[in-house]
């Protein structure tokens, strides 16, 4: 699993170390250089004699470090006179009138160059040396950049507040303008070494994220991989901000975070990794028969939407469960039965609910469809809903309170307050919605540019757990937060969602009883079936476009491999 840890937790930690004097920023650029270095080295790999790929030479190519005012620039000087005594030339564009003095000295002393955004003498008639860079020095600075084989991104840390200001927004903006004017594609040589674009490695974090909310204040330089210290940061795996970040490398540090039982409760952001998934997967046993299993009951689909109700129980029958029971109107429960003739089309007891997949809101106020209750499904939802909160008055009692995948149409159909082992499964503008019926004024947009916060409100608002789709499935439930990347963007095609339904309605099935007496357990529940659903997606057609139903067909052979590896 990968933690990420606020900003004032990973000050917490890092403060007894500083105090006692332990060199974090000499291990802290250490590291980083031997990233960079590596990272180079890959890069300008050439073919052997062999006609295999070895590793290029690291003396010679060019670093030009973007250093700002504090001990992030600190971090980047130091790397940078590390990497200048591996042979390659260092060139520091300064966009702070004050730098990380200690840093500024090793480069020089190694023998880097160092070039000032705002020259020494300051602006003339009084202007702030603030004002606006020198455009010269600014252009030369971002020509220099577009050159050099690595560019390591010190401008801010996690001292960041806002969007960047002053001469580093500008340079900044102004680097983003060119390279993105140049191909994404990287070019080899003639013999065989990329060339085209710098690498971008952002120290820490990409400078100027929301690095505790995963927010985009404003314009950030797009890094190819972040070299992180002592632990990930939130805004690394929260998007928008986790765009920005290309691969990771955690570089430990000695904080001891977590260690103290006194200290935070855990991590802010966490990311299940396959291995955590294949542990927590249940896998049946000789005692073992079909009911104790789990039982997914699903409503989904309409006559007009039959499809969906096709991919929620092909979905659900291919991830292991015990039965998968489907009610809804007979000609779409004869769609179920001739794709999947596993499915058993009757009502009776389960240990979840998947529900609402193809099945139209219910209109604000009851006006505006043509059909208030398409074939019937509103009031099967309905019923299912108050038996999986365990009313007593459920119309199809499933012998108490079970967990329960809220999707599409069901959303609309929520009562006021939910238990979270509902796990509503919206995507931006289905939260959107959510949100606005329940007083909040947010538009999609509004939930893409701060998907974490507007999550997060949505369980506040609810008591349910929030699972928001996209190219990071968010998922917020008490006391936890998952941020889930393991799915190619091939998966953003109609049904893929109605596919995450099905797998995480038998994830839930088969542990039932835990979701219902351990909300907390909930959250981690739907952050692997998340997994599942993304490497599912991968396997499907690795680097092509799949289809939804090829999804579910690839998720027998991920868990498979999941339960093989624990
Ligand atoms: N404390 C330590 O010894 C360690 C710190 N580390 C590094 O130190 C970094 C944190 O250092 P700092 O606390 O100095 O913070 P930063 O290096 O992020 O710099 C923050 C300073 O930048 C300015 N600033 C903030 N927001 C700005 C904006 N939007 N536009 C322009 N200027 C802005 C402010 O003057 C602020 O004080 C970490 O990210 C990490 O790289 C690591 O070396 C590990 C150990
Ligand atoms: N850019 C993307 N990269 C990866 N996965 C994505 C991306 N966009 C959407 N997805 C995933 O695809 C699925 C789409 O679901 P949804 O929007 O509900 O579609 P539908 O209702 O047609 O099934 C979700 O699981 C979502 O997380
Ligand atoms: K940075």
């Amino acid at each position: 699993m990968i933690e990420a840890w606020s900003v004032a937790d990973v000050r917490a930690a890092e403060h007894p170390l500083l105090a006692a004097g332990d060199p974090l920023m000499e291990r802290a650029s250490f590291a980083l250089a031997t990233i960079v270095a590596r990272d180079v080295a890959r890069r300008r790999s050439v073919v052997g004699p062999d006609g295999g790929r070895r590793d290029g030479r690291v003396t010679g190519a060019r670093a030009v470090l973007l250093v700002g005012p504090g001990n992030n620039g600190g971090d980047t000087l130091f790397a940078g006179a590390h990497l200048v005594r591996r042979g390659m030339g260092v060139l520091a564009v300064l966009a702070s009138e004050h730098v990380h003095g200690g840093g500024l000295a090793a480069l020089r002393r190694a023998g880097g160059r160092v070039v000032e955004l705002v020259p020494e003498s300051g602006g003339e008639g009084g202007a702030s040396r603030w004002g606006d860079p020198d455009p010269a020095t600014v252009e030369d600075a971002v020509s220099r950049a577009v050159g050099a084989d690595v560019v390591l991104d010190g401008l801010l840390g996690i001292g960041a507040s806002g969007a960047l200001r002053g001469p580093a927004a500008v340079l900044v903006r102004r680097l983003v303008e060119v390279l993105g004017a140049r191909t994404d594609r990287d070019e080899r040589g003639g013999d065989g070494s990329v060339r085209s674009r710098p690498w971008v490695v952002a120290v820490d974090v990409p400078s100027g994220i929301g690095v505790d909310d995963g927010t985009l204040p404003g314009t950030v330089l797009r890094a190819d991989r972040t070299v992180t210290f002592g632990a990930a940061k939130p805004g690394l795996l929260v998007p928008p901000a986790a765009g920005a970040a290309g691969h990771g490398a955690v570089v430990e540090i000695g904080l001891a975070l977590g260690a103290d039982p006194a200290g935070p409760p855990g991590p802010a952001v966490r990311r299940l990794e396959a291995r955590d998934v294949g542990r927590l997967w249940t896998v049946p046993g000789p005692e073992d028969q079909k009911y104790t299993r789990g039982v997914l009951g699903v409503v989904a689909g309409t006559p007009t939407f039959p499809g969906a109700a096709v991919l929620v129980t092909s979905a659900a029958v291919r991830t292991g469960p015990g039965m998968v029971r489907y009610q809804g109107p007979d000609d779409v429960a004869r769609a179920v039965l001739a794709a999947r003739p596993e499915v058993v089309p009757a009502s009776g007891r389960v240990q979840a609910w998947a529900l609402g997949s193809g099945v139209p809101a219910a209109a604000a106020g009851g006006a505006g469809h043509d059909e208030p209750d398409p074939g019937g499904q509103h009031a099967r939802i309905r019923a299912a809903l108050a038996d999986a909160a365990g009313d007593p008055g459920g119309a199809t009692s499933s012998g108490g309170p079970v967990p329960t995948v809220v999707d599409a149409g069901a959303l609309s159909l929520l009562p006021d307050r939910c238990p979270p082992w509902f796990v509503l499964t919206p995507h931006a503008g289905e939260l959107a919605t959510l949100l606005q019926g329940r007083g909040e004024a947010v538009d999609r947009p509004g939930v893409e540019a701060e998907p974490l916060r507007w999550a997060r409100r949505a369980h506040e608002l609810t008591g349910a757990t929030v699972l928001l789709k996209g190219s990071v499935t968010l998922v917020v439930g008490p006391a936890r937060v998952y941020a889930q990347a393991d799915a190619p963007a091939w998966l953003a095609t109609a049904g893929a969602g109605d596919v995450l339904t099905g797998i995480l309605g038998v994830v839930l099935a088969g542990h039932a009883a835990r979701a219902v007496a351990e909300p907390g357990s909930v959250a981690e529940l739907a952050a692997a079936a998340a997994l599942v659903h993304g490497l599912a997606a991968e396997r499907a057609n690795p680097g092509g476009p799949i289809s939804a139903l090829d999804v579910a067909a690839a998720v027998p052979g991920v868990v498979c491999e999941l339960v093989a590896a624990r």
